[in-house]
């Protein structure tokens, strides 16, 4: 059931192409910007966005323009673990496995779950219970099990649906951001 929705999450992903994607990207990032959550923030936690998913580059740029601190995902398969590293430069990424960008060790300083003010949760589908489904790591659902502060979403329209199937180990994200603004 999760296998083919997220096979169908990743298909409306891929399916934005040229100006609409560029439009959609554009719109959800004016949204995040007249939230409180992203303005009361001081770090952002944010993954390095791959060619179909929504663009976080900007993103890193504004928060860096505001002096705001960004805080960039490194996978430790063994554990299914996630540690945070603050960025800031592009120049501090390296590419790992599945052209994943990481930040480098050895150039950037571990950020503590505490100190993230703001997740920004990646996903493939969504429900309107903030429910999501993600590339299947669990990931995301490890880490935030004790992270204290807000989490919210980027997304399409197309990939917010009635609902999705969770587990007792799944975490709803608090809100989602799509081109039509703040849904939840
Ligand atoms: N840009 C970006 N970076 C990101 C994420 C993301 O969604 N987007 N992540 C979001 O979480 C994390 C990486 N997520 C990953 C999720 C699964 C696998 C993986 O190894 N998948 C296996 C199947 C796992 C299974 O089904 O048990 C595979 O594809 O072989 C790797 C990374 C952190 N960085
Ligand atoms: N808190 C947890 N503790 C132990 N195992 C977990 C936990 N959360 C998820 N898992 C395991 O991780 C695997 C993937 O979970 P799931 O399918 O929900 O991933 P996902 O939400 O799509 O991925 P992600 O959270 O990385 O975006 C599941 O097989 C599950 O057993």
């Amino acid at each position: 059931m999760k296998k083919e929705l997220r096979k169908m999450g990743l298909d409306i992903l891929k399916s934005l192409v040229g100006e609409e994607r560029s439009n959609i990207s554009t719109e959800i990032e004016k949204s995040l910007y007249q939230t409180d959550l992203w303005r009361q923030s001081n770090v952002i936690g944010v993954t390095i966005s791959q060619v179909h998913e929504i663009n976080t580059y900007p993103l890193i740029k504004k928060a860096w323009e505001e002096g705001k601190q960004v805080a960039i995902p490194k996978c430790f398969p063994k554990q299914n673990q996630l540690v945070f590293y603050q960025l800031t430069s592009f120049d501090e990424l390296e590419t790992v496995f599945y052209g994943l960008k990481e930040p480098i060790v050895e150039k950037t300083k571990k950020l503590h779950k505490n100190d993230i003010d703001l997740m920004i949760v990646p996903g493939l589908l969504f429900d309107y219970n903030g429910y999501r489904i993600g590339y299947g790591g669990g990931y995301y659902d490890r880490y935030l099990v004790d992270f204290p502060n807000y989490t919210v979403a980027l997304a399409t329209n197309r990939q917010l649906i009635e609902e999705v199937p969770y587990d007792v180990y799944d975490i709803p994200v608090q809100h989602l951001i799509t081109e039509s603004g703040m849904r939840y």
